[in-house]
C-alpha cells in the first residue's frame, strides 16, 4: 500500500485555462481513484499535435480548463474497487482508446473503437460524470482519458494498460500515440504486403507508416510533405521516394498516378488537412486504392470529392490508434520495441522538463522535432 493511498495529492500539472493561450504550471489536486479507477504517477509524457489542436480551440470536443497530454508512460500508485487488471507498482501506458473487452465494439472483432468510456471522455469528465482534478478552487476537465500533463492522473481502468518494466517509460510513452497510430495503420491494412504506398505528411504517424510499411515488404513507399527537411527522415525510416509538392509543376495526384501506372495500392493521410485527404484518395488506384485518413481536421471542416472516385472502386476509410487494441496488443509492440524491430527511440528529437512544456510545443511547430518527451520531474524516475 502506498503512503497517499485514499489520499488527495497535491502535485504540479500543466492546465489549459483557455484556448489559444499557453499552458500553466499549477498546482493541482488529484483525488483518489474511485470504483474501477486508477491513479498514475506520470513520469514521461510525449506531445502530440492533437494536443495542440485541442488547445488551438480547433476541437469540436475541446473544454476548459482542462489537464490535455495522451501520450504518457507512469506506474500505478493506486486503484480503486474492483481494479483488477492492473496494481499498485506496474509500469502502464494510459489508453485514450480504451478497451472493455465486454461492449459490443470489443466483441466485434471489427474494430478498437470500444463504447464503454467514449461519451465520458469527449466530455472531459470520468465514466461517473465527475471529475478528480481540481485547482485554485476550480474544477478541470480530463482529456481523452488521460490527461497526461499532470504528475497525476487518474483513468478507467479499460483506459491502461501494464507492460514490461524492462522498457523505458522515457521512449515507451510515445506508444501512447503517434508511434502505435501509424504502425498499427499499415501492418494491420489487410493487403498491403508488396503493395505500394503513399504517406502524405512526414511526422510522427507518417514515419510510422512508414515504418509499418517497410516491415510489410511494400514494394514503393513514397513519401509526400511540404517541408523539404523530412526528405531524410522518410528515407531513414524506408521510404523509397520523397515528393514536395511545392516543388512540382503539375498537381501532386497526376505525378503519384503516373509514377505507379495509374495510382497506389493504399495512401494514408497523417497531416490533418482536408484537400489533402482529397488528394490521398485521388491518387489511389482505379478499381481498388484504398485511403486511410488519420489525420484530425478541425471542427467544421469537411472532406470532398467527385462521387465518381468513389464509384470506380477508390475507397476512403479510417482509423484511430492505428486499429490497434491498447490492452490485448500494446504489451506486443513495447516486446517489439525491446526486441529492436519497432524503432522507438528514433523519435525522440527533443526533451523538455515539465516546466518549459510550452517550449516543447514551440519545438513541434519549429518544423525538425519528430518528438518532444517531457519528463514530469520526478527525480527516482527510471
Ligand atoms: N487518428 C488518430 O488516431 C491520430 C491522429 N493524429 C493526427 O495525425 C496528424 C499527424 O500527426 P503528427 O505526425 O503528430 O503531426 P506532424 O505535424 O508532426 O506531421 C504532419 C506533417 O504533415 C506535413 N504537412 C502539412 N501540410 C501538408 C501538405 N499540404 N502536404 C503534405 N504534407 C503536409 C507537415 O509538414 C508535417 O511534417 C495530426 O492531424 C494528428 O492530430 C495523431 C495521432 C493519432
Ligand atoms: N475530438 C475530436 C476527435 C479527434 C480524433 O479523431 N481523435 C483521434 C485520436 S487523435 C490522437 O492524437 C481518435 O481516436 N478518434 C476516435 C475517437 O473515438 O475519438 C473531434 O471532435 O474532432
Ligand atoms: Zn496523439
Ligand atoms: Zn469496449
Amino acid at each position: 500500500m502506498s503512503s497517499t493511498e485514499g489520499k488527495t495529492i497535491t502535485c504540479k500539472a500543466a492546465v489549459a485555462w483557455e484556448a489559444g493561450k499557453p499552458l500553466s504550471i499549477e498546482t493541482v489536486e488529484v483525488a483518489p481513484p474511485r470504483d474501477g479507477e486508477v491513479r498514475i504517477k506520470i513520469l514521461y509524457t510525449g506531445i502530440c499535435h492533437t494536443d495542440d489542436y485541442t488547445l488551438s480551440g480547433k476541437d469540436s470536443e475541446g473544454v476548459f480548463p482542462v489537464i490535455l497530454g495522451h501520450e504518457g508512460g507512469g506506474v500505478v500508485e493506486s486503484v480503486g474497487a474492483g481494479v483488477d487488471n492492473v496494481k499498485v507498482g506496474d509500469h502502464v501506458i494510459p489508453l485514450y482508446t480504451a478497451e472493455c473487452k465486454k461492449c459490443k465494439f470489443c466483441l466485434s472483432g471489427k474494430t478498437n473503437l470500444c463504447g464503454a468510456v467514449r461519451a465520458t471522455q469527449g466530455k472531459g469528465v470520468m465514466p461517473d460524470g465527475t471529475v478528480r482534478f481540481t485547482c485554485k478552487g476550480k474544477e478541470v476537465f480530463h482529456f481523452m482519458g488521460t490527461s497526461t500533463f499532470s504528475q497525476y492522473t487518474v483513468v478507467s481502468q479499460y483506459s491502461v494498460v501494464a507492460i514490461d518494466p524492462a522498457a523505458s517509460l522515457e521512449k515507451s510513452c510515445l506508444l501512447g500515440c503517434g508511434i502505435t497510430t501509424g504502425y498499427g495503420a499499415a501492418v494491420k491494412t489487410p493487403g498491403i504486403e508488396g503493395s505500394t504506398v503513399a504517406v502524405f505528411g512526414i511526422g510522427c504517424v507518417g514515419l510510422s507508416i512508414i515504418q509499418g510499411a517497410r516491415a510489410k515488404n511494400c514494394s514503393k513507399i513514397i513519401a509526400i510533405d511540404v517541408n523539404p527537411k523530412k526528405e531524410e527522415w522518410a528515407k531513414k525510416f524506408g521510404a523509397t521516394d520523397f515528393i514536395n509538392p511545392t516543388e512540382l509543376k503539375g498537381s501532386v495526384v497526376d505525378h503519384l498516378v503516373e509514377m505507379t501506372d495509374g495510382g497506389l495500392d493504399f495512401t494514408f493521410d497523417a497531416t490533418g488537412n482536408v484537400h489533402v485527404m482529397r488528394q490521398a484518395l485521388e491518387c489511389c488506384h482505379k478499381g481498388w486504392g484504398v485511403c486511410n485518413v488519420i489525420g484530425v481536421a478541425p471542427a467544421g471542416a469537411e472532406i470532398s470529392t467527385r462521387p465518381f472516385q468513389l464509384v470506380t472502386g477508390r475507397v476512403w476509410k479510417g482509423s484511430a490508434f492505428g486499429g490497434v487494441k491498447g490492452r490485448t496488443e500494446l504489451p506486443g509492440l513495447v516486446a517489439d520495441y525491446q526486441s529492436g524491430k519497432l524503432w522507438v527511440d528514433q523519435f525522440v528529437t527533443h526533451h523538455q522538463p515539465l516546466e518549459k512544456i510550452n517550449q516543447g510545443f514551440d519545438d513541434m511547430h519549429a518544423g525538425d522535432c519528430i518528438r518532444c518527451v517531457v519528463n514530469m520531474g520526478f527525480n527516482d524516475a527510471p
